[in-house]
C-alpha cells in the first residue's frame, strides 16, 4: 500500500495576498509551490503541527484560523493528505530558512505560479474565497 503523508499548509494572508513557498532544490517536489507547513507529528493536532513548522522553516508566529480544504493525492513517492488553514501572522516576518523563495502573491494572481499538485484544490478554495 502506498505510505500515508499527513501534511499541514498555512494560506497566510496578508491584506489581499496570500504567501507561497518554492521548495527547494533538495526537497521533494523541487521548485514547486506550496503553502508552508509539513508533516504532522504523532500526537500533535494539525493546528500545532503547523504552528511548529512555520516556527521551524519560516522564523514566525502566526494565529490559526478556519479550515481551507483536506484533499489527497497520490505522488510516486506516497499518498499526502494536505490540509490546509487560513492564517495569519502573530509575530516576526516569514523568512525561507529551507525553501529557494517566498512570495507574497495577490489572489487573482495565484494561479500564475506552477503549485505542488495536492495543493490545486487548496488553491481554487481560496481564490473563491478572497476575490
Ligand atoms: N509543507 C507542504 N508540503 C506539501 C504541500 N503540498 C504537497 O504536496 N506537499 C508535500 C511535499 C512533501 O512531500 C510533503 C511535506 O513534507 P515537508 O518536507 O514539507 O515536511 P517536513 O518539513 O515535516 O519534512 P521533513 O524534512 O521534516 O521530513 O508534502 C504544501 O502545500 N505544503
Amino acid at each position: 500500500m502506498a505510505r500515508q503523508i499527513d501534511v499541514v499548509g498555512a494560506v497566510l494572508t496578508r491584506d489581499t495576498t496570500v504567501l507561497a513557498a518554492q521548495r527547494g532544490p533538495s526537497m521533494a517536489l523541487a521548485g514547486h509551490w506550496e503553502f508552508p507547513g509539513g508533516k504532522i507529528e504523532p500526537g500533535e493536532s494539525p493546528q500545532e503541527a503547523l504552528v511548529r513548522e512555520l516556527r521551524e522553516e519560516l522564523l514566525c508566529d502566526i494565529v490559526v484560523g478556519e479550515h481551507v480544504e483536506t484533499t489527497s493525492h497520490e505522488y510516486d513517492f506516497g499518498v499526502v493528505t494536505l490540509t490546509t488553514f487560513f492564517a495569519t501572522l502573530e509575530s516576526g516576518e516569514p523568512r525561507a530558512t529551507e525553501h529557494s523563495e517566498l512570495r507574497w502573491i495577490p489572489v487573482q494572481d495565484l494561479q500564475g505560479v506552477e503549485w505542488a499538485p495536492a495543493d490545486v484544490p487548496a488553491v481554487k478554495h481560496v481564490i473563491r474565497a478572497l476575490q
